[in-house]
């Protein structure tokens, strides 16, 4: 039985997630601390993420605890997860994945469908923009930043009719009765990674591999490794609208979704769809560059 900190980011939907890993962790007879910390991501909340370095900004000083060992293992968002980590970091497991949905928040209008022309609607993901435009050419999309709750409280304070972000992160923090409509992947593609946790160490540190192991998902971890690669293939990065999104199917092999928007919203969405085995990381990566070649075409 080991002694685990935990470093983390101290924003409400970060510290759910370290508990609940923590809890994970307890269960398994460790004992657990958390090392809470402030990340330029969470302090720059004027600009859009895409301008100011990318999801990197999240991840950088969680590092550096790990780097000087006053931390062992970091919780992060997949999908805030840099495609390749920094030398001498390796991601160690996926956990079992929330709901992948994009989600509409609105306190008078019960779906996308029902807003009003012209309605305005708060996003700052590029894909969400994209994804949205060409469900609702007529809407008026507009920045949103911030952690959860700031951007519920800007919704309430009533600067937008309705917001879309991700239902894992009001689900995690019990704010599920504020979902009005969950957008199945086919409606809204969800970014790579949405929905699920990933966890950080040093390379050097293979120690801790085994003690995450009843941790990992295998399903989920060989699924995020495919949407992934998508971005690693196609550079990606939040300044890129790009959407991946694979699922198991009931045959045994996985489907990959990747769409790739325009960021000026002229030309048309580009998609591809691709299925195969992919039993082991390697072949979920083949499957991941495939539809990232697909949408290069
Ligand atoms: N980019 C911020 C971020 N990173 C992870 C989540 C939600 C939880 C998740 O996807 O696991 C969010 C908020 C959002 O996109 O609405």
């Amino acid at each position: 039985m080991s002694n685990i900190v935990i470093a983390t980011r101290e924003s409400r939907l970060a510290m759910w997630q370290a508990e609940h890993v923590k809890a994970l962790l307890q269960e398994q007879g460790h004992a657990v601390e958390l090392l809470g910390m402030t990340t330029r991501g969470d302090q720059i909340l004027d600009r859009s993420l895409s301008k100011v370095g990318g999801k990197g900004l999240f991840v950088k000083e969680l590092e550096l605890a790990l780097e000087e060992g006053r931390a062992d293992i970091a919780v992060h968002s997949l999908k805030d997860v840099p495609m390749d980590l920094p030398e001498g970091f390796m991601l160690a497991c996926v956990l079992e994945r929330e709901d992948p949905r994009d989600a509409l928040v609105s306190p008078r209008h019960a779906s996308l469908a029902e807003l009003p022309q012209g309605a305005v609607v708060g996003t700052s993901s590029l894909r969400r923009v994209v994804l949205l435009r060409a469900l609702r050419p007529d809407l008026r999309i507009e920045p949103l930043r911030g952690n959860l709750d700031t951007r519920l409280r800007k919704l309430d304070e009533g600067q937008y009719d309705a917001i879309v972000l991700a239902a894992a992160g009001l689900k995690r923090l019990g704010l599920e009765d504020r979902i009005r409509e969950c957008f199945e992947p086919d409606t809204m593609l969800p970014a790579a990674g949405q929905g699920a946790l990933g966890i950080e160490i040093r390379s050097d540190r293979a120690d801790l591999l085994a003690l995450l192991a009843p941790l990992d998902s295998r399903a989920d971890a060989l699924a995020t490794a495919a949407e992934r690669a998508v971005s690693r293939a196609m550079g990606g990065s939040c300044s890129m609208p790009l959407a991946a999104h694979a699922r198991w199917q009931p045959d045994g092999r996985l489907r990959i979704d990747a769409a790739l928007g325009d960021p000026e919203g002229t030309a048309p969405l580009l998609q591809a769809q691709l299925v195969a085995e992919a039993g082991d990381p390697a072949q979920a990566t083949a499957l991941g560059e495939a539809a990232a070649r697909l949408l290069q075409k």
